[in-house]
């Protein structure tokens, strides 16, 4: 039987081509300069995520075991404010998002060697209305998807470096996650893996 993905998820394959990819990369390198990857950990276990994280935009997406899932306006580590959102970036949003103002966080996720993401909601926001617009960068990983209550089938999707999806409608409420990283399949990362950029909206508009 064919997949099926939920209303709203979209795919588009090599939206940013090997060019601008390159630059999206530069914009990482910059960003984390100013705001270094650190190791989120889950609420109440303390238990590490396999991805390491940063963020770019005036709010970031963090977590930690005290404190746990949230946004905050500066850096966990440093306690400075998040570098700006590229312009790439942004000119994105402005392309697929068809959401009337701009995204406030873009979550860095950087998947190395064995790193993955469970099935989750992203839910810390107080708008689910607004999309989610992510792009891929480097290995490809297999994207999974279901419905929006836990359990159940999933839909998978490869996504390779460039690629952009966008979780809109139903799929902005239904649970996703990262199956496997293909590690060392691509040399755009300099340290390897991918990094997946992830923006979204916080406050309803
Ligand atoms: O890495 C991805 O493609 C998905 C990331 C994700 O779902 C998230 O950061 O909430
Ligand atoms: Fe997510």
């Amino acid at each position: 039987m064919a997949q099926s993905f939920p209303p709203g998820f979209a795919h588009y394959p090599l939206y940013f081509d090997p060019a601008q990819q390159a630059l999206l990369i530069e914009a990482v390198k910059a960003g984390v300069k100013q705001a270094p990857f650190y190791q989120p950990t889950m609420p109440r276990t303390g238990t590490p995520l396999s991805v390491v994280m940063s963020n770019f935009g005036p709010l970031g997406w963090v977590t930690d075991k005290d404190d746990g899932y949230r946004y905050e306006v500066t850096h966990p580590k440093t306690g400075a404010p998040w570098p700006d959102l590229p312009k790439l970036l942004r000119d994105l949003w402005e392309d697929v998002s068809d959401w009337p103002d701009l995204p406030e966080a873009c979550l860095i996720n950087w998947y190395r060697d064995g790193a993955k993401m469970g099935l989750h909601v992203d839910q810390d926001e107080l708008d689910l209305n607004a999309p989610v617009v992510s792009v891929s960068l480097g290995d490809p990983a297999l994207f999974k998807i279901g419905g929006e209550k836990r359990g159940g089938t999933t839909a998978g999707v490869k996504l390779f470096s460039g690629d952009v999806v966008v979780l809109a409608g139903s799929a902005r409420r239904c649970y996703h996650g990262v199956s496997r990283v293909f590690y060392g399949e691509s040399a755009l990362v300099p340290k390897g893996g991918r990094i997946n950029l992830t923006m979204r909206r916080v406050h309803p508009s």
